[in-house]
């Protein structure tokens, strides 16, 4: 699903009202009804006290609509106007008179006015600024917005969480409502999925308004919401008349004395994913353990005995995973470095075979093309440099991604894909995976995905979801304190299946 910025969102609005035929209230008054049917349909007439805080533009305006409509329902609300601008939009005017015709009126609330009383039982609904803020709320209104943070009642927010921009970080943090719940108009919102700007929404969901599609359709965007419905055209059927040779040789380079799982991790799950054929190239002190650990892997050794040198193998393989768990020893580091030269197959990167890369930056031209690498913030920091928030760290990734031609997939709570100018930001995964030898599945299924013939960038986008599928179905059976590496490994196949599992209606309509 698409990530649309504010000025795209705003000509959707422009067009839909063009093509359907319908004036801006119109289109307001669709929107508040689908903020009232969700709450209508939860609420359901309880006696609980809603308190509308409303700004002067189309955000308020939303609230006044929903507020109006509440007080048809009978039930108990307070509406409050937030002053900050003489600049009403129309519709918010029209609906402020609307709302005076049904006995209802509001308490304006300015510079020189007390706070509400706001119990922790009431209701609040945040509807103060939408997506037409653009500087830093006035400083009685971010004193408002911490009275309501404070308040510790549930808060709703209409669109965004008021205070929150959508292209860059908030100018005062303290500024934006904390919201319990967001009910976003029809499309995500890149904010929604950023370490600084997320933790500003607990919960959200999208309430479809019926922008126009075509426009939708037609309009690129920067950013992409990667789900189910994204991954799934991207998945590669097994073939009947297909041997093992057909899905790939990986070869995975790895380990160090006392870092050997690592590699057992990757190994495993690169098989899982279904690779064909895997090779495990180790220091010496990590055969045993590795022929033990996973039967079905091929090991080959340097010839040091506790880190990885000379990396020679005498077959091609159709894709190398490299770097977990190898050091920076003095000969790792050579033997790294001839290897990036000698192979122009693509590389799924990780872990010291990045740092290594952020020490020797002119290694980083002998990185094959349309090698993936997946560094965790700070890896990607040594890599690219500090940025000052995370639109520029995004920025700075696509620029270093299209420098070397690679795709780089920044680990996090929302792994994003950089890949060509354009982020694909993931929906799968939980706390609980952040856990040791997380990164090294991630590491070997990417790997297995790109050695059965997905492309790089594909690779990266399925093996990011999948792996975080899997850790979302490992964690109902574990919790998220008790998930461990391995237990995403198990749970890979259970995860295919559930990309394939139809929804339950579907299942008994078709018998
Ligand atoms: N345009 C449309 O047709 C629709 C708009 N909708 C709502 O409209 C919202 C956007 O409305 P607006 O464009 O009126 O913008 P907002 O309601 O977000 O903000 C109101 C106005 O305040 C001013 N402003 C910005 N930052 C400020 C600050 N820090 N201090 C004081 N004033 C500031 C700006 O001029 C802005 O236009 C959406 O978030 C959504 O809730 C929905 O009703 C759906 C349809
Ligand atoms: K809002």
């Amino acid at each position: 699903m698409k990530i649309f910025s504010a000025d795209q969102i705003y000509q959707a609005d422009k067009s839909t009202i063009k093509k359907e035929g319908i004036t801006s209230d119109e289109l307001m008054e669709r929107a508040a009804t689908q903020l009232f049917d969700w709450m209508h349909s939860r609420l359901r007439g309880t006696q609980v006290t809603v308190q509308l805080f409303c700004g002067i533009g189309n955000n308020g305006g939303d609230g006044l609509v929903l507020a109006r409509k509440l007080n048809e329902h009978g039930y108990s609300i307070k509406v409050h106007v937030v002053n900050y601008s003489d600049k009403r939009s129309d519709d918010f005017l029209l609906n402020l008179e609307r709302l005076k015709d049904g006995k209802v009126w509001p308490n304006f609330i300015n510079e020189e006015s007390d706070l509400p009383d706001i119990s922790p039982n009431d209701i609040v609904v945040d509807a103060i600024f939408g997506i037409g803020l653009n500087r830093s709320p006035d400083e009685w209104v971010g004193n408002l917005i911490n009275h309501i943070n404070a308040s510790q009642a549930f808060t709703l927010s209409v669109d965004v969480p008021s205070g929150l921009p959508l292209d860059r970080v908030p100018w005062e943090p303290s500024f934006v409502v904390r919201a319990s719940y967001v009910l976003t108009f029809q499309l995500p919102k890149l904010v929604f999925f950023l370490p600084q700007t997320g933790v500003y929404v607990n919960q959200w969901e999208m309430l479809d308004i019926g922008l126009d599609r075509d426009y939708l359709n037609r309009t690129q965007t920067h950013f992409e919401l990667i789900g189910r419905p994204e991954v799934l055209p991207l998945y590669r059927p097994r073939l009947k008349f297909s041997h093992k040779g057909t899905y790939g040789h990986s070869l995975i380079v790895g380990g160090s004395y006392g870092k050997i799982g690592a590699v057992q991790l990757a190994c495993n799950s690169c098989l899982t994913v279904g690779s064909g054929l895997v090779t495990a190239f180790l220091p010496k002190c990590g055969y045993d353990a590795m022929q033990t650990a996973v039967p079905e892997v091929m090991v080959l050794t340097g010839s040091r005995d506790r880190n990885i040198s000379g990396i020679e193998v005498p077959f091609e393989p159709t894709v190398v995973g490299i770097g977990i768990g190898i050091g920076q020893d003095d000969d790792t580091v050579s033997a790294f470095g001839a290897f990036l030269k000698r192979m122009g197959t693509p590389m799924v990167i990780d872990a010291d075979g990045l740092n290594i890369l952020s020490h020797k930056p002119d290694m980083l031209k002998d990185v094959p093309e349309m090698s993936v690498l997946t560094p965790h913030p700070k890896e990607l920091e040594r890599l690219i440099g500090k940025w000052s928030s995370d639109f520029e760290k995004l920025e700075k990734a696509k620029t270093f991604a299209a420098k070397y031609n690679v795709v780089i997939v920044i680990k996090g709570a929302h792994t994003i894909t950089i890949y060509n100018g354009k982020g694909y930001v993931n929906t799968t995964g939980n706390p609980g995976m952040a856990t040791a030898g997380s990164g090294d599945v991630l590491m070997g299924m990417i790997t297995g995905l790109m050695a059965q013939g997905y492309s790089s960038v594909d690779a990266a986008i399925f093996g990011v979801y999948l792996h975080g599928l899997a850790g979302d179905l490992g964690v109902s059976t574990t919790g998220y304190e008790a998930l461990r590496a391995s237990t995403i490994i198990d749970h890979i196949g259970k995860a295919y299946a559930e990309l394939f599992r139809q929804p339950e209606m579907e299942q008994n309509e078709n018998g």
